[in-house]
């Protein structure tokens, strides 16, 4: 089955600097693929560029292909923002680390589900029912309360499950989550990624996690790019990558990371 995503030599400025350089990932159906490095190496403006979300100054080439399933792919780069945003839920889910800046302040938890849903042709008889399911995949109880709550009335770490929940209520075939579970406490952060990884194993879509954390990559991600300096130093099977790195950078990225021993890396 071919990838869902492809980036062939993808390189992003930003006002005249290259912020990311040349990079090639590809990501394979039902699993997750995590993109770490330390802060500035270009993991966020990556998964902005294949959102198509890159901020005012920035510009994207090279390739990142996307497989939308039925023998249906498109190339993101330079796509029209009208189609973009027709693809933005049913194809691609993006959920960022600042999730309040997601959410529309005077529109309840349930409000953004129904309005997301309904945007994309969901009939009215499914669309609570579904927006209730995405809050629990997102390890949040559907609860009335919850459904009509304000975003000022969530904690930090429900907003990013809110914001989680929004990204994933239409199942993409690709769900960009940058940095989504670093607000949550170890126990939901856990039960959140669990639920992802059989989300993205059941129904073959691909997760690209974002994450600064390598203990996180070692328990939930299949497969692990490090990325320094905008290019990706080296790749593989994450498991192998943390126990037997190659590139001086990922030592030191394990060595930072306490990551000690064999049983902290292994599922
Ligand atoms: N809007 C912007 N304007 C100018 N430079 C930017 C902008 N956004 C990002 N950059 C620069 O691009 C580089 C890569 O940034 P990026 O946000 O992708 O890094 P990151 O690896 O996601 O970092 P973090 O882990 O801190 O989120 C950095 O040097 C950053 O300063």
């Amino acid at each position: 089955m071919s990838d869902v995503l492809t980036l062939s030599g993808l390189t992003i400025d930003v006002a005249g600097r290259r912020v990311v350089d040349g990079l090639d990932l590809a990501l394979a159906p039902g699993e997750i693929t995590a993109l770490a490095g330390r802060s500035g190496s270009g993991k966020s403006l990556t998964a902005r560029a294949v959102a198509g979300l890159l901020p005012d100054g920035a510009a994207a080439s090279g390739e990142a292909r996307l497989d939308c399933g039925h023998g249906q792919a498109v190339e993101l780069l330079g796509l029209p923002r009208h189609r973009l945003r027709r693809l933005r839920g049913p194809a691609l889910g993006y959920a960022f680390q600042e999730s309040r800046a997601a959410l529309n302040p005077t529109v309840t938890v349930g409000g953004h589900l129904l309005e997301t849903l309904k945007a994309h042709g969901i009939p009215r008889a499914h669309r609570r029912e579904r927006g209730t399911a995405a809050l629990r995949q997102a390890g949040l109880a559907g609860s009335e309360r919850l459904w009509a709550a304000y975003p000022s009335e969530l904690s930090g770490g429900q907003a990013q499950r809110v914001a989680l929940a929004l990204a994933c209520v239409l199942d993409p075939r690709l769900l960009i989550a940058d940095e989504v579970t670093s607000a949550l406490d170890p126990v939901t952060q856990a039960g959140v990624l669990d639920i992802l990884r059989a989300w993205a194993r059941a129904g073959r879509r691909a997760v690209l996690l974002i994450t600064h954390d390598l203990a996180v990559t070692g328990r939930w991600a299949d497969r692990l790019a490090v990325l320094d300096g905008g290019r990706i130093v080296e790749s593989g099977p994450s498991v192998e990558v943390l126990l037997r790195p190659r590139h001086p950078f990922t030592a030191d990225l394990v060595r930072a990371s306490g990551l000690s021993s064999d049983s902290e890396v292994h599922r």
